[in-house]
């Protein structure tokens, strides 16, 4: 599969490649999967998870940003095998209720994007965040909702030459929470039923 065409930029993305490869190996989309994704902005996310999923439905607050969205994924439309929905809406509105995979992009309302990924039974949920004082609220929040499997920090760097040798240029450090709220016969999450074990 070639490297997604990203013509078009926005503010506030796209989300860098190196990151994007994690992101999905979490979600481990699949062709029958329905996809949720809040904040689509570049669409470089959404992009991905078109080649992976059966349905996309990707939510962008900003108008203009979802244009963008719109414009990268036809830049990429051959290579995409999903079913995909752009809407213009500030989740928690516009989500679906029957989504496999979630990705927050973005963390305006995420309490409340929580609440209805835990509603709706959300099996695998990511969410990416940069500054510090949002990952520690989203943190407790993913924990207070028993939905917690994974917080992962990491940060990417990219070498270039400098006098012969190596040096390194750093993108910004990358919390992500990586999550699940499908419950078991008794109701229980698997975080939940973790917790019962210890
Ligand atoms: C960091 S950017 C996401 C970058 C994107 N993954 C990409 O690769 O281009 C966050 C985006 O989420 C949007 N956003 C934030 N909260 C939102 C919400 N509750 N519903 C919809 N969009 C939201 C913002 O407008 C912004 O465009």
């Amino acid at each position: 599969m070639p490297p997604i065409a990203l013509p078009h930029d926005a503010k506030a993305g796209p989300t860098k490649p190196e990151v994007r490869a994690v992101v999905h190996s979490k979600l481990a989309l699949e062709d029958g999967d329905h996809f949720a994704e809040v904040g689509s902005c570049t669409g470089a996310i959404t992009i991905d998870a078109a080649r992976r999923a059966g349905e996309v439905t990707a939510l962008e607050r900003k108008a203009e940003r979802l244009e963008t969205t719109e414009k990268n994924l036809a830049a990429n439309e051959e290579s995409l095998q999903a079913d995909v929905e752009l809407r213009n809406e500030e989740a928690p509105t516009g989500l679906p209720d029957d989504a496999d995979a979630l990705f927050l992009g973005g963390s305006r309302n995420f309490e409340a994007v929580l609440d209805h990924a835990v509603d709706t039974e959300v099996d695998r949920i990511v969410m990416n965040v940069s500054r510090l004082e949002v990952a520690g609220k989203a943190t407790e929040a993913f924990r207070e909702r028993e939905i917690l499997e994974e917080v992962v920090q990491f940060q990417v760097s990219h070498g270039y030459e400098l006098a012969g040798a190596t040096s390194f240029n750093s993108e910004n450090p990358v919390y992500m929470l990586v999550g699940s709220a499908t419950t078991d016969s008794d109701g229980e999450t698997e975080a939940e039923q973790r917790g019962d074990e210890k």
